[in-house]
């Protein structure tokens, strides 16, 4: 892949909070129609790496390249260009009705329901009134709704029924069929790489292995041996 076709590209990130680095020396290549897979242990890194490619975060070294764009930009910028970012929990307003829930996204309802068309019938309750799997379901709808061609999503399948992790993630590999870059960062290591087609694997902040998902798939168990050094 040349520099110029990848839509996500860290190099060298070392980025933190206050002085202190939460991730090291980190790179990553995310091209359009691909989906990357980010798996590690609790506190490994996986959010804050996120954060940083999505403008959250400033990183100490390194350079983040969204879209062709390498200019440190914040996150709502990012939005505004082409970025889309799930976030860790449930990111709907939980005082708003489903439909409002959509309404405040960039894209039209109407788009966003071809997305999930089983969210219909409950658009007129309050959100917070939902199951988990609805909310995540809606917010997932509102953000492809506006078209984004990078998309970061952060355990979107925390706490929910398998069936509804599946609808999700399979939601989100047709956008990257479509075209979408991904990155999801992923507790369901398994799931994530059956779906994906490469990987990346995080231990205490540093990169310690990469490759195809088929690869990785291949070493599970060394996978799961950063899991526990890295919970250590
Ligand atoms: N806002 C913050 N302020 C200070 N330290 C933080 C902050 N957020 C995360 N950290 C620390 O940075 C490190 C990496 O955290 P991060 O949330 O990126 O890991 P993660 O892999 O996403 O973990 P999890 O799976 O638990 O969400 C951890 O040591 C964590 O305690």
């Amino acid at each position: 892949m040349t520099a110029s076709s990848a839509a996500i590209r860290a190099t060298g990130i070392t980025a933190g909070y206050g002085s202190t680095p939460a991730i090291h020396g980190v790179d990553l290549r995310v091209a359009p129609g691909e989906m990357a897979a980010l798996v590690g242990a609790n506190g490994a890194g996986k959010t804050t790496i996120l954060s940083t490619i999505a403008g959250e975060l400033v990183p100490f070294e390194g350079e983040i390249e969204v879209l062709g764009n390498s200019k440190r930009r914040g996150l709502d910028h990012r939005a505004r260009h082409g970025l889309g970012f799930l976030t860790e929990g449930r990111c709907v307003f939980m005082q708003l009705t489903g439909w409002e829930n959509l309404a405040v996204g960039r894209g039209p309802v109407d788009k966003a329901l071809e997305y999930f068309p089983e969210l219909e019938p409950h658009l007129r309750k309050k959100a917070g009134l939902l199951s988990g799997g609805q909310q995540q379901m809606l917010a997932l709808a509102r953000i492809l709704a506006g078209e984004p061609r990078v998309l970061l999503a952060d355990e979107l399948s925390l706490g929910l029924a398998p069936l509804v992790v599946q609808r999700l993630l399979t939601t989100l590999r047709e956008a990257a069929d479509r075209g979408v870059a991904i990155l999801l960062v992923e507790q369901h290591v398994s799931q994530a790489l059956a779906i994906a087609d490469k990987g990346y694997v995080l231990s205490r902040g540093r990169m310690v292995m990469s490759g195809t998902a088929a690869e990785l798939q291949a070493s599970a168990d060394e996978i799961a041996g950063h899991y526990l050094t890295g919970n250590l």
